[in-house]
């Protein structure tokens, strides 16, 4: 059986939580948590491995710890230092194999139901996949499509192609004639199709070659943030080109101990308080070099009218990366000015997760943005396109679906008023909706604490934040 921890509990939901307004210009510094991408990689990374890997600065949050709770069901064991809970070491199974005739809870959690299946193929038994009510309407069939190429068998309990599900590994892996299995799959829904077959593709004698079959493909920065991850873990992938990955097979080994990068995207709220409260928002250990999509993000709010800083440099030198060595961390400072530009046609597709925090900033802008690029956030956390456009227009401003994004149409500061807001379990319409109260008085978000997916401390943070102002 799955564990029963606080982490299969999707939140506990409280009244709703009155947003705080920010009465002067922000005087802020604002230390970011781990990367939920980056954390989840690793803890698989290093099951994967043979040996135990120590992770620093790994993310303590509901998706790390349903992510723990998955690979514990497999076998691997994951110890917290005792004083430090962000700093847990991973011990795979001692023979490699994982422990079958288990479940595995994947909350709401995409990096869970898509990076933990693949490692079906090397357990010992069949492993039944199961999620919070809302998981069930997130795309899986493509991931599941991919295991069954590589002999997987597959069972749905539920809908076809959506959780939960029972996934048996194949009796022999590989094709046995020393080429790579050809496995083919439609990642246009969501890039964490082509993460999960890759991560575990190392693994398979005579490797792998993945193509993707849709016209497009979503979050590439989180496609090279794997491709990175298994090369440092001492694999061997390579993208010959756009949509085509071939991985050698190699035994896996993470180094001893390894740091994760703060999460970037989960960043976006805090800088975008800049432009929105004004004033200044500073959040130490910016990686200058970074595979997070929220690395697009100082370029982005530069458009929106900020001025940004790394430790000290204008955006303009900082966006020159070959100023800074591989492992160069500094303070990105982001400050306001008097009001915020709208941009026009942007294209997300690189950066669907900061869709919400972009759409924030875009409704408090002096004209129309159109965030294109991104219609896979519909199988997100929520419908988030839909629920966009509703909260959106709860507060008086004016949005619009596309077919591939959404349409923001800023009115004057008037015409907006407060309300109480949806959050829709997805921690990242509960931000959108605090964005937005910075400057709309009487702004109250539904189940705020649903922020736990990725930030343990969401409400904590935010009021810090504003209690240091000029
Ligand atoms: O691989 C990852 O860690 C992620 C990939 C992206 O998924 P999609 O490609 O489904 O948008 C992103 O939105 C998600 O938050 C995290
Ligand atoms: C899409 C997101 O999450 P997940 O990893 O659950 O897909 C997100 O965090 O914005």
């Amino acid at each position: 059986m799955g564990r029963m921890n606080e982490a299969n509990q999707a939140h506990v939901v409280a009244d709703p939580w009155p947003a705080p307004v920010a009465t002067a210009p922000l005087d802020a510094t604002v230390t970011i948590p781990g990367s939920k991408s980056l954390s989840n990689r690793y803890l698989i990374l290093a099951a994967l491995g043979s040996d135990p890997v120590r992770i620093r600065g790994l993310l303590r949050s509901r998706d790390t710890d349903l992510m723990m709770g998955a690979l514990r069901a497999l076998g691997v064991t994951c110890e917290e230092d005792t004083d430090e809970p962000t700093t847990v070491t991973v011990t795979p199974p001692k023979d490699g194999v994982f422990s079958g005739n288990s479940e595995v809870f994947c909350g709401l959690a995409g990096t869970v139901m898509r990076f933990v299946p693949p490692l079906v193929l090397f357990a010992d038994g069949p492993v039944r996949f199961d999620g919070d009510e809302q998981a069930y309407a997130r795309p899986m069939e493509p991931l599941l499509f991919g295991l069954k190429q590589l002999g997987a068998r597959v069972e749905y309990h539920g809908e076809r192609g959506h959780l939960p599900f029972t996934v048996t590994p194949p009796e022999h892996l590989g094709t046995g004639d020393g080429k790579p299995v050809k496995v083919r799959v439609d990642s246009s829904s969501s890039s964490q199709f082509v993460s999960g077959l890759l991560l575990a593709a190392s693994r398979i004698p005579d490797g792998v070659l993945l193509r993707h079959t849709g016209t497009t493909l979503p979050s590439l920065p989180h496609i090279r943030m794997t491709m990175e991850d298994i090369n440092v873990a001492g694999g061997d992938v390579t993208m010959p080109e756009r949509g085509r990955w071939l991985v050698q097979p190699r035994a896996l080994g993470l180094p001893g101990t390894v740091t994760v990068e703060p999460d970037l995207s989960n960043a976006a709220p805090f800088l975008g308080a800049a432009l929105i409260a004004g004033g200044v928002v500073r959040v130490p250990n910016w990686p200058a070099h970074t595979t997070q999509p929220g690395g697009l993000l100082p370029s982005m709010l530069h458009k929106f009218g900020a001025t940004v800083t790394l430790d000290g440099d204008p955006f303009d030198e900082v966006n020159d990366c070959e100023m800074f060595d591989d492992d160069f961390n500094g303070t990105l400072a982001v400050t306001g000015g008097t009001s915020i530009r709208g941009l026009g046609e942007l294209d997300l597709s690189a950066a669907g997760e900061i869709a919400p925090s972009v759409a924030a900033i875009a409704t408090l802008a002096n004209s129309p943005t159109e965030l294109i690029g991104i219609g896979h956030l519909r199988g997100h956390e929520t419908n988030r396109l839909a629920a966009l456009v509703t909260e959106i227009e709860r507060v008086g401003a004016r949005a619009e679906e596309l077919d591939n994004g959404i349409a923001i149409e800023p009115v004057a500061d008037d015409a907006l008023h407060g309300a109480v807001m949806e959050s829709y379990a997805d921690h990242r319409m509960a931000t959108f909706a605090a964005m937005l109260g910075l400057r709309i008085p009487g702004i109250e978000i539904k189940d705020v604490l649903t922020t736990r997916k990725t930030i343990p401390d969401f409400t904590g943070m935010w009021t810090a934040m504003l209690a240091q102002h000029e």
